[in-house]
C-alpha cells in the first residue's frame, strides 16, 4: 500500500533517532539518479527535524559493461564511489551515511566504517520500510543471537530436502542487522532483523540442496524444482538438477571467476515481519528482496564477496539463497529447527 512522504519522514525521524542523530552530529545522504528520491528528500528532511547539519552526495551511477541486471546486490565490488577519492574523503567526514544507491560489499565501504563513521542502507522501497520498521525489541533479539553465534565454533544445517552442510566458525565476526547503526563504525540495513558469519576458509561442506519455494537472489525466483549444492573446501564444487540448476550454473559461470563459488554469508532470519511470500507480490525492479533475506527461521547463505570483513574474495557475483525447513545448529545446539527459530529464548518474537 503506497506510504505518504509525510510518513516517509517521520519513519525516517524514527530510525535516525535510533541511529543517535541529534544536533551533534552530521549526515551525509548517499545517492545516484536511480535512488528513491523521495527516500532521499525523506532522509535529508528528517536529519535537519533532529538539527543535525545534513549535506547530500550525489555519484553519477556507475555500469559495469558486464552487469546483468538492476538489482542493486547483482555486481558487486566496484560502485560509483570507487576511486572517487573526493566523495569518499566528504562521507568520512560524515558522523552517520543514508546509503540510497548500495555501498555493500565494496571496499570503500569497509574504507568509511573504519574511520568511525557510521553507515545506514536504505534501499528498498517505502512500503517495506515501514512494514519492517526497525524497534529496540528487534536489536535485542538480534544481538541475543549474536551472543550464540560469535561464541560458536561450528555450525550444522540438515533439512528433509537432503542439507547436510557443516563448517568451523571463529575466524570472522559475527554481523548483525537490525535496521539502525546506533554505534561508530557501524553499518546496518533497514529493512533487515537477521545475523550472519563467514565459515571458517575452506572449511564449509557438504550439500546444500535448494528446495521447490526456496528463494534465490538477485533472481528473485522461487526455486520450482530441487537444486542440490556439492560443497567442498569453502567452494561449490559441483551444482546439480534441471532447468533451474542449468540456470544457477550458467549464470555463475558467466563472471569466468572462481571465486564466484565461495561460500560467502551464512546466518539466519529473525524478522518475524518479514514474509517468505512478499517477494512475489513485487516487481524484481522494486527493490532487493529484504523478505527473503530477514524473514524468521530461514538459513540464509550466499556465495561469492568475503570483503565485508576483511576477506580478500571481491567478485562481483553474489548469491544470496535463503533455505526454508532447515535445522541450524551451533556447537550441536538448534537455533533454527524445521524452519523455526528455537533459541536462544531472548531471540525469539515476543
Ligand atoms: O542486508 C543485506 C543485503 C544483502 C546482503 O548480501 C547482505 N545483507
Ligand atoms: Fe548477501
Amino acid at each position: 500500500m503506497p506510504v505518504s512522504d509525510t510518513e516517509l519522514t517521520q519513519m525516517f525521524e524514527h530510525v535516525l533517532r535510533l541511529s543517535k542523530v541529534d544536533e551533534t552530529q552530521s549526515v551525509a545522504v548517499l545517492s545516484s539518479h536511480y535512488s528513491n528520491q523521495r527516500t532521499v528528500r525523506a532522509a535529508m528532511a528528517a536529519a535537519q527535524r533532529l538539527g543535525a547539519r545534513v549535506f547530500g552526495v550525489e555519484l553519477p551511477s556507475f555500469n559495469h559493461p558486464r552487469a546483468m541486471g538492476n538489482d542493486l546486490t547483482g555486481y558487486c565490488g566496484d560502485t560509483a564511489l570507487t576511486g572517487h577519492k573526493a566523495a569518499q574523503r566528504a562521507l568520512e567526514c560524515a558522523d552517520l551515511i543514508v546509503d540510497t544507491m548500495m555501498l555493500l560489499h565494496s571496499p570503500e565501504q569497509e574504507q568509511i566504517l573504519k574511520t568511525g563513521t557510521r553507515m545506514l542502507l536504505a534501499v528498498e522501497p517505502p512500503e517495506l520500510l515501514a512494514r519492517m520498521l526497525p524497534t529496540m525489541q528487534d536489536k535485542e533479539r538480534v544481538e541475543a543471537a549474536a551472543a550464540v553465534l560469535q561464541k560458536a565454533r561450528s555450525i550444522s544445517v540438515t533439512s528433509k530436502a537432503g542439507s547436510d552442510f557443516r563448517a568451523t566458525l571463529g575466524q570472522y565476526p559475527t554481523v548483525t542487522e537490525y535496521g539502525f547503526a546506533d554505534a561508530p563504525g557501524r553499518w546496518d540495513h533497514w529493512p533487515s532483523g537477521f545475523l550472519f558469519t563467514w565459515p571458517n576458509e575452506e572449511t564449509a561442506e557438504g550439500t546444500l540442496v535448494i528446495d521447490v519455494g526456496d528463494i534465490l537472489l538477485p533472481f528473485k525466483t522461487y526455486a520450482r524444482e530441487r537444486i542440490t549444492l556439492e560443497i567442498q573446501g569453502g567452494f561449490v564444487r559441483g551444482i546439480h538438477g534441471g532447468f533451474e540448476a542449468e540456470y544457477l550454473r550458467d549464470y555463475m559461470a558467466y563472471f569466468k571467476d572462481p571465486e564466484v563459488y565461495g561460500i560467502s554469508h551464512l546466518g539466519w532470519g529473525l524478522q518475524d515481519r518479514a514474509q517468505w511470500t512478499a517477494l512475489g507480490l513485487h516487481d524484481k525492479n522494486d527493490g532487493i528482496g529484504m523478505d527473503a533475506r530477514a524473514y524468521a527461521g530461514n538459513f540464509l547463505f550466499s556465495t561469492g564477496p568475503n570483503t565485508e570483513v576483511g576477506g580478500s574474495r571481491k567478485t562481483p557475483c553474489h548469491m544470496d539463497i535463503p533455505l526454508r525447513g532447515c535445522d541450524v545448529a551451533l556447537d550441536g545446539e538448534l537455533v533454527v529447527a524445521g524452519g523455526k527459530v528455537v533459541a536462544p529464548a531472548a531471540s525469539l518474537p515476543r
